[in-house]
């Protein structure tokens, strides 16, 4: 569960003081979510989320991701929105930690998403990027292909613990994606893991999306490649096209892509399906035993990227090609 850091009542009402959002009522620790630590309040004026923000994220890049929040929302994303106190600030601190109060967004999150779920992101992902264009803050992505050698560094003596060859196959990637990396696609504000538990649903329409503390500058359409990731596999480890042409559809039908992000897709993929494998491996082999946090499972992104390694263009995760006939 992610409540990695206690609060006492008197510090949170204490805190909460200095907000115009009523007193408090009831506040539970919520058990989803792996970076930081979160409550649902309630209040006399209604619910909000509390962030108390955990050792991963990097207090100078909070201005980003607040900054952003309000950005989006004001180009009509629904997204969390910073409560900010009486003297405008949106950050604050409690317990120790760095804090903020967000609103509360209604709608569940799916678990077994369908076709209508992943067209429905791709069309939230275009607009997404589209709202992000004026953002005046940058910051760069710590894990872009630059990041992921460093990070592969602190587990690579052990990740044959998971699988035998992993760590060959990891290292063979790492050098094809450094050759191989695409430049000069066209770039911009992306949220860099919009899974399947941080978009919201009400009555299967999507109705929000949360978590941006990935977010960061890079390829537009690397998002859609973390998105084709995370949405368009089956349980079984299989991609269903139908799932991924849905999702393609949804975003060009917002944002058409040039050829140049089209002939990227694969890599693309590649290197999301990479970046998640190396943060999960890292997280599976290195979270001491006995700590809140649930693990995620490495080799479920290793068979991604082994499909990944099979796909020439993108019309194998159903992007209709000009000429092709698909
Ligand atoms: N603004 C919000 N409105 C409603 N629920 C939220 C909101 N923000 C977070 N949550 C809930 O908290 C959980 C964890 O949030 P998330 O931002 O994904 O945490 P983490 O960054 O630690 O992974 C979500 O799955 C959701 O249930
Ligand atoms: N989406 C990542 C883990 C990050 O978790 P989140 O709760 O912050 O979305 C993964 O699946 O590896």
């Amino acid at each position: 569960m992610a409540v990695y850091t206690d609060v006492s009542d008197e510090e949170l009402s204490d805190f909460l003081t200095r907000y115009d959002i009523g007193a408090l009522v009831s506040c539970k620790g919520i058990a989803e979510g792996v970076e930081n630590s979160n409550f649902l309040l309630g209040t006399e004026t209604g619910r909000f989320i509390l962030t108390l923000y955990e050792k991963r994220v990097n207090e100078g890049d909070l201005p980003f991701f607040l900054g952003l929040m309000d950005h989006l929302a004001d180009r009509g994303i629904n997204c969390p929105q910073p409560v900010r106190d009486r003297d405008g600030e949106a950050l604050g601190r409690l317990a120790g930690r760095p804090a903020t109060i967000v609103s509360f967004l209604d709608g569940m999150w799916v678990k077994r998403p369908e076709v209508s779920h992943c067209g429905q992101v791709g069309e939230a992902l275009a607009r997404l990027h589209k709202a992000g264009e004026g953002f005046s803050i940058r910051r760069r992505n710590g894990l872009g292909p630059d990041g992921w050698p460093p990070l592969y560094a602190g587990s690579a003596d052990r990740a044959d613990e998971v699988l035998t060859g992993l760590g060959g196959e990891v290292e063979t990637e790492l050098a094809f994606l450094q050759s191989n990396w695409p430049k000069d696609l066209p770039e911009g504000v992306i949220h860099a893991d919009l899974f399947p538990d941080n978009v919201f649903f009400l009555k299967g329409q999507l109705s929000g999306l949360i978590d941006f503390y990935f977010a960061c500058n890079d390829f537009l359409v690397y998002d859609l490649a973390i998105c084709l990731n995370a949405w368009c596999f089956e349980p079984d480890g299989a991609f269903n096209i139908t799932k991924g042409r849905a999702m393609l559809s949804g975003y060009t039908s917002g944002r058409p892509l040039t050829d140049a992000e089209m002939d990227a897709l694969p890599v693309l993929c590649r290197g999301a399906a990479l970046r998640f494998l190396l943060t999960r491996l890292y997280d599976w082999l290195m979270t001491p035993p006995g700590a809140l946090v649930r693990k995620k499972d490495p080799l479920e992104y290793y068979k991604k990227l082994r499909f990944h390694r099979t796909a020439t263009t993108a019309s194998a995760y159903g992007l209709e090609l000009a000429g092709s006939g698909a």
